[in-house]
């Protein structure tokens, strides 16, 4: 059930969300400006440590029951698995192995771990979810169902339970499929995978624990709070940082194929993590002369590529389209797709690019959102953006990178814009002019 909106939540240190200073600017030639990962990988030294600490493996603690729990946090989910570690065994050998229990080391949190690399066991996971209960549920998925559960060294998880059908053969190869992507994957902004485990017909999938909701379900107000625009901006950062990498510098270029809110899990500090990898591919070998992959369509209705929907032909730019969509709605906080509206505004994008044009982009503003110049500047900026990434033409279509360093541009703008909107408004109450300062 949503709940109304009231509150905003601001960039501002004092209301608990990041502050400016908490964000690292984007450099196109840092693999990921991932801060750790990415420069750390790069460290031979850090490399050594990180891959005798990931040998270390932890036991599974359920977490304290925190009823009411399971709709409190976000949905999307995440994979990867980098060895599919297959274990058969009953795992008192394994949970009683020298590996285990090791908590002196530096790099003992899971959190320090190369991806992939924590080892866990079936009774682990049993102790973690007590038995799978329903208490610890979190959400559901066509995959499988996800539930929370605790480390032994207190790093809270989520555990995703694949289906039963999963072990059919088609839906088993695309589970497989996303735990070989999820594998080679490691980035702020992308949910962090853990471990993978199959025991006799169980396929267990260990993955960072992301606190705070999906970001639909924050522009749905779900949680209470109205996310400004700052905050959006920011958001779209993040995820745009997350899918460069992904196109741009992982060993080999990967397609996400289902930006989506619903797939952008936010952390309490409201940073993005881009989870869910069940329709991501290899994109196609450039060195190859390829310029495309053939493939089937996949992904989530009102942000599927047109161009791709009508060649089957997928390459990163259908990722773009998608983020054009994305960015559409984070200015709207409407869906892509609302059918219950009037015919004009049933599809979001189309409609905001219409008002856009006519130079009346101001009206479709998230009604929840305040209409300050810098809001009404940024709103400008970023349907202009998104009037790119939505080009029917892919080739129209900016790289992500380039949208990332389009919105870091508009997020400095908006910085300068919102001071001398606030000192216009201070200076205006002191005439008198104003009664209300919306400062929290
Ligand atoms: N890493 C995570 N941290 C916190 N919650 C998660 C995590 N992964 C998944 N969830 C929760 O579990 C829900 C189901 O996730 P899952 O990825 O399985 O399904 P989905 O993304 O909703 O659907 P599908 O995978 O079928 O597209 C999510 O909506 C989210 O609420």
């Amino acid at each position: 059930m949503k709940s109304p909106c009231s509150p905003y939540v601001r960039r501002t240190p004092a209301s608990g969300v990041r502050s400016t200073s908490e964000r690292i600017p984007y450099s196109p030639t840092s693999s990921s400006y991932s801060g750790s990962s990415a420069v750390k990988k790069r460290d031979p030294l850090f490399a050594v440590a990180k891959s005798v600490a990931g040998v270390f493996g932890a036991c599974l603690m359920p977490p304290e029951p925190e009823p009411n729990d399971s709709k409190a946090f976000g949905s999307s989910e995440e994979l990867k698995a980098p060895s599919v570690v297959s274990n058969t065994s009953g795992s008192s050998e394994r949970r009683q192995g020298s590996n285990r229990g090791i908590y002196s080391s530096p790099f003992n949190s899971v959190r320090e771990r190369e991806p992939g690399s924590v080892n866990f066991t079936m009774e682990e996971i049993y102790t973690a979810t007590r038995n799978f209960s329903p208490t610890f549920k979190i959400g559901q998925g066509d995959f499988g169902t996800v539930y929370k559960g605790r480390l032994q060294d207190g790093t809270a998880v989520a555990i995703k339970r694949a289906k039963k059908s999963v072990n059919d053969k088609h839906l088993g190869e695309e589970f497989q499929s996303e735990i070989r992507t999820l594998a080679q994957v490691e980035h702020l902004h992308l949910v962090k995978f853990y471990g993978y485990l199959e025991h006799e017909d169980e396929r267990i999938v260990l993955m960072e624990y992301v606190p705070n909701g999906t970001l639909r379900e924050h522009l749905d107000c779900m949680h209470g709070n109205v996310i400004d625009l700052a905050v959006r901006v920011d958001i779209a950062i993040d995820v745009a940082h997350a899918v460069t990498y992904l196109h741009m510098y992982t060993d080999h270029p990967i397609i996400h194929r289902d930006i989506k809110s619903s797939n952008i899990l936010l952390t309490e500090n409201f940073r993005a993590k881009v989870a869910d990898f069940g329709f991501a591919r290899l994109a196609a070998d450039r060195d190859s002369g390829a310029t495309h992959v053939s493939t089937q369509v996949k992904g989530t209705a009102g942000y599927l590529d047109p161009e791709y929907m009508r060649t089957y032909q997928l390459t990163e730019k259908s990722d773009v389209y998608s983020f054009g969509v994305l960015l559409v709605e984070l200015m709207t906080g409407r869906r892509p797709v609302e059918p219950e509206r009037e015919i004009k505004e049933r599809l979001t994008a189309k409609w905001a690019i219409k008002k856009f044009a006519e130079g009346n982009a101001i009206v479709i503003l998230d009604p929840k959102l305040e209409r300050t110049a810098a809001n009404n500047l940024a709103l400008e900026k970023i349907l202009e953006l998104a009037l790119q990434c939505l080009a029917p033409g892919r080739q129209s279509r900016p790289s992500m990178r380039k949208c990332a360093e389009v919105l870091w541009s508009i997020r400095k703008d908006y910085k300068e814009q919102s001071t001398s909107d606030f000192c216009y408004l201070i200076s205006s109450k002191s005439q008198g002019s104003f009664s209300v300062i919306t400062e929290e």
